[in-house]
């Protein structure tokens, strides 16, 4: 069966860095995604499936085999810590290729979360080990692994397609209610700036608003809403 297993490049965490220390920031996903001008935002049925809470971190790449999607359990050995596993399993929604197991070998490797393009199950596990899951569906369908012990066919660390966005490995994902975001390491740099500028100016434009400002009064000074 086929089996691909890809060393990603070096991340350099330098660039990753600012974006974690955005957690706080409200709508963190729509601020991202207005730096890259709205591309990169995936699919609104993106949602988290398990522990609300943001998920900042480079993509470590899973791509499935529609008609055969298995378990990735290869996946926790290669994982660093900080990373997010980011799984193409074609928008399947009646086979689950997660659950609050993984969910536990995820969060020992230091994995900050995980964002499906498909089913994940056992959510309530996943809350309560305080791992967040960004899934498509959820329910309690399993995939065969657990009955055939078969982890293959498996790509890891190649581009993947998830919630119809291209993520290679190395790409920062920012998840959070909202939805999910996507920055391709090469524009990190690039992106940040704009991000941070945009975060500043709405948290500025939120007091003004609480103040009673009209939309003319934020145009002139903020430029946009
Ligand atoms: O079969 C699965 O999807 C895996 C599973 O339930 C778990 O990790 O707890
Ligand atoms: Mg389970």
């Amino acid at each position: 069966m086929k089996k691909v297993i890809n060393t990603r490049p070096a991340i350099d965490e330098k660039r990753i860095a600012p974006f974690r220390e955005m957690e706080d920031v409200l709508s963190l996903s729509c601020v991202v995604g207005d730096a890259m001008e709205r591309s990169n935002v995936m699919r609104h049925d993106m949602k988290p499936k398990a522990a609300n809470k943001k998920i900042i971190g480079p993509a470590i790449t899973v791509k499935l085999t529609a008609g055969d999607i298995v378990d990735c359990l290869e996946v926790f050995e290669l994982a660093q810590p900080g990373d997010v596993i980011v799984i193409d399993a074609f928008g399947e929604t009646e086979t689950s290729i997660w659950g609050g197991l993984m969910s536990g070998l995820a969060r020992n490797a230091g994995v900050v979360g995980a964002v499906i393009d498909g089913s994940c199950r056992d959510t309530d596990e996943s809350t309560m080990l305080g791992f967040p899951i960004t899934a498509k569906v959820s329910g309690p369908r399993a995939a065969h692994t657990a009955y055939s012990g078969r982890k293959e066919p498996i790509s890891i660390n190649v581009p993947v397609s998830c919630g119809g966005i291209i993520v290679n490995p190395g790409d920062l994902i920012v998840a959070d209610e909202i939805g999910v975001s996507v920055v391709p390491y090469e524009e990190l740099e690039e992106v940040y700036p704009i991000a941070r500028e945009q975060a500043d100016k709405e948290i500025a434009t939120r007091e003004e608003i609480l103040n009673g400002a009209t939309v003319e009064e934020l145009l002139n000074k903020f430029g946009r809403i």
